[in-house]
């Protein structure tokens, strides 16, 4: 079942999977377009599942193996809270998620031995863009990431962005460069998160895009990458609803589920 699914992802995630032939759409949540069908909100034949505003009522009489969910995050992690209660197993895209909140829902799918991924970017490409960028941190003393966006996106620094810091982190021992001596215009130098300036773009035209740039002596290193369209988001979806039945407890970034 797919929680968000009247939104920009999950109407593009719910088309790819109605047309996967090894997966039943078994429900759809959304507190918008409620009573329309997910086939024909899709431009697909109808797929006889309507969109329906109550996630508890939906687990109970479509009793789901999986609930992917694009929402936001305030109802994220209640959705997974209900979802793990019932045996579901989250697969959560959504952004935003607080590590605190992450913290509870490791503890949750611990105790009830469920299942879930969370992955702030399931696009192959980015992952490796982050996987590349981990490792060409241990070969550079500084690194800044630029993120890009549409202008539709809520949070920000995006939670690939984020992602991106945290892996680098455990790698990149002096990223911040030293403070400039006068910020002549509050936030020019960005925001700073696990020691990495992070900076976010937000403009008409954009989808998804990071750079990271890594600076040595001499030399910079930039990797980026590009989301053309949303449908770049499938391939990895669905290698973790597969993937996700067999696990026990949450595993955070599709890079755990990947041999990189
Ligand atoms: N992990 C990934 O690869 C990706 C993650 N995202 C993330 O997915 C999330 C959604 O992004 P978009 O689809 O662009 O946003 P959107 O605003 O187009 O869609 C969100 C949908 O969730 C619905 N919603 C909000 N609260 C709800 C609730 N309590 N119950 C049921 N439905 C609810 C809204 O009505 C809306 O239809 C964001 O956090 C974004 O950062 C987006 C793209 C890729
Ligand atoms: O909101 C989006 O669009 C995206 N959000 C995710 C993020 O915050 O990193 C993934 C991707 O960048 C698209």
């Amino acid at each position: 079942m797919v929680t968000g699914a009247a939104g920009r992802m999950g109407r593009e995630m719910t088309k790819g999977l109605l047309q996967a032939g090894d997966i039943e759409v078994a429900g759809a949540v959304d507190r918008v377009a409620v009573g329309t069908d997910i086939g024909t909100l899709n431009g697909l034949q109808p797929a006889g599942v309507l969109i329906n505003d109550d996630l508890g009522a939906v687990i109970k009489t479509t009793r789901p193996q999986v609930m992917v969910d694009f929402t936001v995050a305030a109802a994220a992690l209640a959705n997974a809270r209900l979802a793990v209660e019932q045996g579901v197993c989250p697969v959560i895209g959504t952004t935003g998620i607080s590590p605190e909140q992450l913290d509870e829902l490791h503890q949750l799918c611990e105790a009830r031995q469920v299942g879930a991924v969370v992955a702030p970017n399931f696009s192959l490409g980015a992952v490796l863009m982050m996987h590349f960028a981990r490792q060409a941190a241990r070969y550079f003393p500084r690194a800044e990431i630029i993120e890009m966006h549409h202008e539709q996106k809520i949070d920000a620094p995006s939670g690939t962005a984020l992602k991106t810091a945290e892996l680098m982190a455990e790698e990149i021992e002096t990223a911040l460069a030293p403070p400039v001596a006068e910020e002549k215009v509050a936030g020019a130098r960005g925001a700073t998160y696990r020691g990495l300036a992070v900076h976010s773009i937000r403009l008409p035209g954009a989808v998804a895009h990071q750079e990271v740039i890594l600076g040595g002596q001499g030399q910079l290193l930039t990797i980026r990458h590009d989301t053309i369209s949303r449908e770049a988001f499938l391939p990895g979806l669905l290698l973790a609803i597969r993937r996700v039945l067999h696990l026990k407890g949450v595993v955070y970034g599709l890079e755990n589920l990947l041999e990189l």
